[in-house]
């Protein structure tokens, strides 16, 4: 290699460093991140990826040190034993071979006992014990020295003070997360956004930047958590396992995490990362990822650890669901309703595997108050099926050209005066025939949810309606062949296509058939509901709210909307139509009218400990009387009940004031609801 591309590499990795290194210091000590950190990450690993091929590695590199140094605003705290990261892990692939590297190091063909526990996205803490009195509580810092932060961390109400008991060392360091509920963040922010005060970015940030502040009684208001996973020095007793040591700490009433499972092998590992995975959308909490540690210490170790990490240990990383990217332009989308929705159209971003490239931005309240503006870079988040929406924006990366995108004053579609209603946050073209309301209500009518015609997406409902061949889902069935033929995009095949998807619809299912007409407020499954409980169509005509009211989970609202549809005599002319043109509607889904609201309707319970019944038997119970039964605590359960040998989940609701109840106690609440 010639001199020139030495320097050149040289170069880039100085660069490399300085970059990330500044990253690091906005997340760790401001705890205000300007890059997500799917893009902290690929900057990471490029660089390791150049020290690792060149053997150039600068001492401030990111890839020598775990966290940065704490601020000088805090007392300091030397770890006795250093606090470190997690080697990540991607994929399935990648946890084998840490498998392996674990079985190599240590030596043994057989199967290692792991335990599996998820991810907390939180701030590591250090809490250190003399002779059962909690004495000082730290943070992580840059792993050896961390900030003094015992008064604060002494305002989370689930942090025991003292742990009693025969079994209590002289002294422990206790490690684990504190973190915040996803709720209680949204409900920070949209405080803080009233308040004109910066928002922050995600759950992890804002729990560290509850702690790392001097003021306790901010610690104190924001509801803080703690999930115990971890010991540095113990004296005056011993652990042998992990698994061992969550039980001694839950016993000592420490809050642990929601799951921990002890298994053998790494095969037994995936299963238990894929059940997280599948659970952690309940949780309340972020979870990013699942934590693989070797279950016997002795052979922790044994392996020993790196710079940064331990080798006993590893976290395997589930797809992020947020992201940082930039707001291209911001456009007016009408809808079916009328009503005008600004969508964000943006750089387009790999958010969990997909790409995402537009967002709701959902009002212009909404606008105003994050202060979004054309040219933006914002922290998009994409949770599960939910469309795309910015959480906030960075502000820091503003150059002074982003615009503020007004309110629009005609609909950008048909020239209509838009309206804004009396204590409504929508705008709304009132437009009668406004195309894009009716070339909406045509395309949701084709939707695949509602009578899934295939071939009548938005660019042919589009051609059609300029040709005048549509104006009203009803004359989707008037359409002939011969109409299609000759038009863009139309041969013989295609016109016959369409032709049999509009014929094939004809035989819907009463659901499907009240989706599709687009009743205000009216979803899927409020039309699934109505369905199990109105056997033909012809019964809705003239209905009373009153009746549609009765409907488990139908509220106020829906009742209401669906009764002046189906007493609307225009309306059930169209229907009348239908009919005639051929529309056939069975309903499987009816179930009679015994779908009427239960007596635990509205209430969310969750279950802990061992109950007189399987838990099963119990969860069904609660369901067929109109209850939610839900897997994990959180500020929407209502009764948690409580059996023998309870778990962390009886802590948890102590701490946010969830009433718990025994089996006995479930029983009565049910007798007199029934009433
Ligand atoms: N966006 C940015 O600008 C930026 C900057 C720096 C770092 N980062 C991100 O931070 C991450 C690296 O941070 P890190 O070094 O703190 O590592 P990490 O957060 O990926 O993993 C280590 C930490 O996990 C925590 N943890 C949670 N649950 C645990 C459990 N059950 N058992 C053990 N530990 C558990 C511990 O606090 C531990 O210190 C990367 O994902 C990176 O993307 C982002
Ligand atoms: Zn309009």
């Amino acid at each position: 290699m010639t001199k020139r591309m030495t320097e050149d590499i040289k170069k880039e990795i100085e660069r490399l460093v300085k970059e990330l290194n500044y990253h690091c210091y906005r997340y760790y000590v401001m705890d205000s991140p300007v890059i997500s950190d799917e893009e902290y990450d690929r900057l990471y690993f490029k660089l390791k990826e150049l020290e690792g091929k060149y053997g150039i590695v600068l001492p401030d590199s990111p890839t020598q040190r775990v966290g940065a140094p704490p601020l000088d605003k805090f007392e300091k705290v030397r770890h006795k034993e250093p606090m470190l990261s997690l080697d990540n892990a991607f994929s399935y692939d990648e946890l084998m071979e840490f498998d392996k590297r674990v079985r190599r190091l240590i030596g043994t063909q057989n199967e290692i006992e792991y335990t599996v526990e998820p991810k907390y996205d939180g701030l590591a803490i250090e809490l250190t014990y003399k002779n059962g009195l909690l004495y000082k509580a730290s943070t992580r810092g840059d792993g050896y020295e961390g900030e003094d932060v015992t008064l604060n961390i002494k305002t989370i109400k689930s942090v025991p003070l003292k742990i009693e008991g025969a079994n209590i060392p002289d002294e422990i360091d206790i490690r684990g997360e504190v973190y915040m509920d996803i709720e209680d963040f949204e409900r920070l922010n949209r405080e803080r956004q009233q308040k004109g005060e910066p928002l922050f970015a995600n759950p992890r940030n804002a729990a560290a930047g509850s702690v790392r502040q001097l003021d306790s009684s901010i610690t104190a208001s924001r509801k803080l958590h703690l999930a115990c996973y971890g010991v540095g020095t113990v004296k005056g007793m011993e652990f042998k396992t992990q698994f061992e040591l969550i039980k001694w700490l839950e016993e000592m009433r420490f809050p642990i995490p929601e799951i921990v499972r002890l298994v053998i092998g790494i095969n037994r590992v995936i299963d238990a990362v894929k059940e997280i995975e599948e659970k952690r959308m309940s949780f309340p909490f972020e979870t990013d990822g699942a934590v693989v540690k070797v279950n016997d210490f002795r052979l922790q170790s044994l392996l020993g650890v790196k710079t940064r990490e331990p080798r006993w240990a590893i976290a395997y990383k589930y797809p992020a669901h947020q992201g940082i990217t930039r707001i291209k332009e911001i456009l007016p989308s009408v809808g079916r309703t009328g009503v005008i929705t600004p969508v964000a159209i943006l750089e387009p971003v790999k958010i969990g595997g997909v790409t995402v490239s537009r967002s709701t931005l959902h009002n212009w309240d909404e606008i105003e108050r994050k202060d979004i503006r054309v040219g933006d870079f914002v922290v998009v988040e994409r949770a599960g099926e939910v469309i795309p929406h910015v959480v906030t924006v960075i502000k820091e990366r503003r150059t002074g050209k982003e615009k503020v995108f007004p309110m629009p004053e005609k609909c950008p579609v048909c020239g209509s005066k838009v309206v804004r209603e009396e204590g409504e946050v929508a705008v709304r073209c009132i437009g009668l025939d406004c195309p894009a309301q009716v070339q909406e209500r045509i395309r949701h009518f084709a939707s695949r949810a509602a009578m899934d015609i295939e071939g009548l997406g938005e660019k042919n409902v589009e051609l059609l309606y300029s040709k005048g061949l549509i104006s009203h889902f009803i004359d989707i069935y008037r359409l002939k062949k011969e109409d299609l033929l000759g038009l863009p995009r139309f041969a013989e095949k295609s016109a016959q296509n369409l032709i049999d998807a509009i014929e094939k619809s004809k035989h819907a299912t009463l659901s499907k058939f009240i989706y599709a007409l687009g009743i205000m407020h009216v979803g899927e499954y409020a039309a699934r509901l109505i369905a199990e409980n109105f056997e033909r169509l012809e019964d809705l005509y003239h209905v009373k709210p009153e009746r549609i009211k009765e409907i488990r989970q139908i509220g106020e609202k829906i009742a209401h909307s669906v009764a002046t549809f189906f007493n609307d005599l225009e309306n059930i002319k169209t229907l009348e139509k239908l009919k005639a043109l051929g529309l056939k509607i069975t309903n499987p889904d009816f179930k009679g009218r015994g779908q009427m609201k239960g007596p635990l309707d509205g209430l969310t319970f969750v279950i802990t400990g061992s109950l007189p019944k399987p838990r099963k038997e119990i969860e069904d119970l609660i369901e067929s009387l109109g209850g939610h039964a839900s897997s994990s605590v959180s500020r929407m359960t209502d009764y948690l009940v409580v059996g023998e040998e309870p778990g962390s989940k009886l802590q948890k609701a102590k701490s946010i004031g969830v009433k718990t109840v025994s089996y006995e106690e479930l029983l009565k609440i049910i007798e007199q609801r029934k009433k």
